[in-house]
């Protein structure tokens, strides 16, 4: 994280297959539209969108990727120094839900992770709207992918219908702010040899909100 005059500043990139609606997710995020005619992005693109959680305004600083394999070195330079990583699959799209795995591995290598829990990662299942018929995948499938993984947020969201958009993104950081307490409080326990060995909060709990209704802020879905 670093600090704006203002706002803490965080990096937030998202991550996904060529056209599962990366894109679409930041524009409806940051400017309310949605293109039905996005083209595929070329490297890497970011805009800026302030968010208020909890009394305290934070500006994101959101990348977008290219998803496409032919971009792959054009976009990996720019995982470094990230707070919080979205991977991003359409739920009508079997296969970039099973390349998730291939995204969280390309983004830890390529951002240097340490730890797997360094930060959060956050799984979209996003095109929440199309018809029945046409998904792929289910919420259920996308909860045990995530148990499996240690990946304790995840939300199904519509780029198109505006569905969800803006609570993947709250869910976002208010799963980092969880591992910055634990953070915090582990820095405490080194520092001051104070006894924190019991459970601490509710940073290892599952978060997942599907459908339309509202996410994250009091983990009534998990
Ligand atoms: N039905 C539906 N279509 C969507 C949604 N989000 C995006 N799309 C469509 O999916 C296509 C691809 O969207 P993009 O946002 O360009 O996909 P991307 O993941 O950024 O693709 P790359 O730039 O190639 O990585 C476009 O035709 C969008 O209109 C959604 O929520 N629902």
């Amino acid at each position: 994280m670093r600090s704006t005059t203002k706002n803490p500043l965080l990096k937030v990139v998202i991550l996904g297959d060529g056209g599962v609606g990366k894109s679409c997710l930041m524009n409806r995020f940051v400017s309310n539209q949605f293109d039905e005619h996005s083209f595929h992005t070329i490297g890497v693109e970011f805009l800026n969108k302030d968010l208020d959680i909890e009394g305290q305004t934070y500006t994101l600083q959101i990348w977008d990727t290219a998803g496409q394999e032919r971009f792959k070195t054009l976009r990996t330079p720019f995982y470094r120094g990230s707070d919080i990583c979205m991977l991003t699959y359409a739920i009508d799209d079997k296969m970039s839900f099973k390349n998730l795995e291939m995204w969280r591995k390309e983004f830890a290598y390529y951002a240097d992770l340490k730890e797997s829990n360094q930060i959060p990662f956050i799984v979209v299942g996003n095109k929440s709207d199309v018809s029945s018929e046409a998904r792929e995948v289910s919420q259920l499938e996308m909860e045990t992918w995530c148990n499996e993984n240690s990946i304790t947020s995840c939300i199904e969201t519509s780029a198109k219908s505006a569905s969800n958009v803006e609570e993947a993104f709250k869910m976002a950081v208010q799963h980092w702010l969880r591992l910055e307490s634990r953070a915090d409080i582990n820095e405490t326990h080194v520092n001051d040899t104070v006894d924190l060995s019991k459970k601490i909060g509710d940073s290892n709990r599952m978060s997942c909100c599907v459908g339309g209704g509202a996410a994250g802020d009091d983990d009534t879905n998990n």
